[in-house]
């Protein structure tokens, strides 16, 4: 019987992998191989989580960027949504702000953006269209992971602060939107003549993560009997996405970190239990799971 899956485990050992209590590591591991798939559910970010955080040193396109390539969106909110997002992403990244000022910033972002949203009409099938011709790369391993949880009937949910339509389209288009995958994220909502009216319901941006009531979702009845969760997200804010699952008894968190490293890492090692830098892909997961899949 293995006691020692951080030692075992060479994908632990890498130098770019930090982990703040090995120990702590151990008995989570341990906690979720000795419990069993049965007992397992996986909860993602999507931007920057799913989907690599960079290639070839160029940042990928956020959900909600993507939207903005679609051909039906006018020039004034492709205009908006790049002065928008060069104004509040670098707030997004940077350790310096405090939470509650950030939280601040964040609300008017998500709100400039879906209000500039309000009156387009780009339908869904053009977000698909757009997402399959821009595809940003997954993580390397993605398709494998979906797929090995798929086979084994783990529930997935995708809990994207994004746009939810182009969170979908993107992993239709990878066939990985698979009967085990949820997503919980901000949708459009459109009148009876195809117009966006906004999103549809509150509003999920990156620090509210952990208030949003997962009871009472299509997903939460789902996994009422999976006490044991991994957790992956790029951002702080992700590290809460699992607070809604009140009945959670193992929970191990995976942080992926690639902007202001120096002054990021002991803020994320405090919120995730393993830490990885510039990881563009699922290897640690992966190998985890080897262990009860
Ligand atoms: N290019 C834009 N990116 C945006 C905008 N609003 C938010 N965002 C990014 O989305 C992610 C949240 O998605 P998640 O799946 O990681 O939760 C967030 O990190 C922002 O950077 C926008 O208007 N344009
Ligand atoms: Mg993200």
């Amino acid at each position: 019987m293995v006691s020692n899956y951080v030692d075992e485990i060479k994908e632990l050992n890498a130098p770019n992998v930090h982990i703040k209590d090995k120990e702590r590591v151990n008995k989570l591991i341990h906690d979720i191989v000795s419990d069993g798939h049965p007992n397992l559910q996986v909860v993602s970010d999507f931007d920057r989580t799913i989907t690599r955080q960079h290639e070839n040193g160029k940042s990928h396109l956020s959900s909600f960027a993507m939207f903005s390539r679609c051909p039906s969106v006018p020039k004034e909110y492709v205009e908006t949504e790049k002065r928008l997002t060069g104004k509040y992403f670098p707030i997004e990244i940077n350790p310096g702000i405090t939470h509650d000022e950030k939280r601040q910033l964040m609300e008017e972002w998500w709100s400039e953006t879906e209000n500039a949203m309000k009156g387009l009409c780009v339908t869904q099938c053009e977000i698909e269209e757009t997402a399959s011709s821009l595809g940003p790369s997954l993580r390397d391993g993605t398709v494998e992971l979906f797929k090995d949880l798929h086979s084994a009937d783990v529930p997935i949910l995708v809990f994207s602060a994004g746009l939810g339509d182009s969170v979908r389209a993107v992993l239709k288009h990878f066939n990985v939107y698979l009967a085990n995958v949820k997503i919980i994220s901000n949708f459009l909502k459109y009148n009876d003549r195809g117009v966006i009216q906004g999103f549809d319901g509150a509003t999920i941006h990156v620090l509210n993560k952990n208030e949003y009531a997962l009871q009472g979702t299509q997903y939460y009845d789902l996994v009422q009997n999976r006490s044991n969760v991994i957790l992956m997200g790029d951002s702080l804010g992700d590290s809460g996405m699992a607070d809604g699952v009140s009945h959670a008894h193992a929970i191990l968190k995976i942080g992926f970190l690639y902007d202001h490293v120096k002054e990021n890492l002991p803020l994320f090692m405090e919120a995730f239990d393993i830490v990885l830098e510039d990881d563009q892909s699922m290897a640690v997961i992966r190998a985890i799971l080897k262990y009860l899949l």
